[in-house]
């Protein structure tokens, strides 16, 4: 959007240019801070804390509403000490972005110990009565949050979640030891750097010029169908992920693809999701259903998204039970995908 924003800018537009350098200034604040240790533990002194106990971020409720506290370096070293643990922990925390006044924001795990750490695990409870929050699951979290808090816990659970599972190298067998703003660790014998990864998933909307194909898995929540998702294999571009997928879920061949969007999703881990849309032949559309992906696909009309994404229904049989259709929440990609199809048939019809 800042690109974009540059290229338009004129005199006319001061403020753009404005917002442009502020963007420019904190992404090269932030460089500046995974590179140097010393600057980044200096920003750990003016810093914000958001405290994770297990993955599972601490939250505040006021009037039903989540909000999502914030601590300083004081306020975590005072805590540490009540719970009989030294100032050295804030180590274990990772930077996850910063404000436009380069107040960098920092992520720390109370909960998670590895078994070789000096650190132990604090009591949940008693952390919880002492802050007077709740540590919430992510997923539980996601549907009161806004787009930007979500954002940043996503990026912090799955930071967190890396460092956890990537303690030893994996050439030497030693421990590996984190920079300080958690952006790589690196392997003391043989210097060998590791750095946090994501898996590239293709999410498809399948449609045949009229309507659009969703599917579900065993797992899903009775009703809840979604696009087609599947992980790229190695070796393999984003087109051809995408036509691989749609082959083996559904048995059926795509005629084009348009990307639209992308999104990292930490559930169950990392995962960049790139958001696309595709066509098959009006003529070829008949559904296989590959049994071992999946539980059940089908095609949807104009009328059924529509109805689903008001949360009315409409309603499915699903083992001799009827459920209302009802599509993922609005955070994740999938269900920008499927608004995104609607209002191209909403286009398409207004001008035939
Ligand atoms: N944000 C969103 O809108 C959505 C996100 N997703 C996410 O997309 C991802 C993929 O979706 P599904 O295929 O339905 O997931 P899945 O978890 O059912 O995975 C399918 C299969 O892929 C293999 N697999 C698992 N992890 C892998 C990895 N890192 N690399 C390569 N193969 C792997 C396994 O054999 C697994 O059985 C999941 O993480 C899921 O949470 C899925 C749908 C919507």
């Amino acid at each position: 959007m800042s690109l974009y924003c540059g290229i338009a800018c004129t005199r006319r537009n001061l403020w753009c240019s404005r917002l442009l350098s502020t963007y420019v200034t904190k992404t090269r604040y932030l460089f500046e801070l995974k590179e140097d240790d010393d600057a980044c533990k200096k920003a750990q002194q003016t810093g914000a804390f958001y405290l994770f106990h297990n993955l599972a971020p601490l939250l505040q409720t006021a009037d039903r509403r989540y909000t999502i506290p914030r601590f300083s370096l004081l306020e975590v070293e005072r805590l540490l000490h009540k719970f009989g643990q030294d100032a050295q922990r804030v180590e274990d925390s990772v930077l996850i972005g910063c404000s436009e006044l380069h107040e960098a924001w920092f992520a720390l795990d109370l909960g998670l110990n590895s078994s070789f750490s000096i650190h132990a695990s604090l009591p949940r409870s008693e952390v919880e009565t002492e802050l007077k929050g709740s540590f919430t699951e992510l997923r539980k979290a996601l549907f009161q949050l806004n787009s930007m808090d979500s954002s940043l816990l996503f990026t912090a659970q799955a930071l967190l979640r890396w460092h956890d599972g990537h303690q030893f190298c994996s050439k030497s067998g030693q421990p590996t030891k984190k920079n300080i703003a958690g952006s790589k660790r690196v392997c003391p014998s043989n210097n060998i750097i590791y750095y946090p990864q994501m898996a590239p998933v293709v999410i498809t909307l399948v449609s045949d010029g009229t309507r659009c194909l969703l599917a579900r898995q065993k797992s899903f929540p009775k009703g809840l169908y979604s696009a087609l998702a599947g992980f790229c294999d190695i070796g393999e571009n984003v087109e051809e992920a995408v036509q691989r997928e749609v082959a083996e879920e559904v048995g059926l061949e795509v005629e084009s693809m348009q990307y639209s969007a992308s999104q990292h999703w930490p559930f169950p881990n990392s995962s960049l999701m790139i958001a696309c849309h595709a066509a098959v032949k009006p003529g070829q559309t008949e559904i296989q259903v590959n049994l071992r992906e999946l539980e059940a696909a089908a095609w949807f009309s104009y009328e059924e998204i529509a109805t689903a994404l008001s949360r009315k229904g409409p309603y499915i049989q699903q083992q001799n039970e009827t459920f209302p259709l009802s599509l993922p929440p609005k955070l994740a990609i999938a269900h920008q995908l499927i608004k995104e199809w609607l209002e191209k048939q909403t286009g398409a019809s207004l001008s035939a």
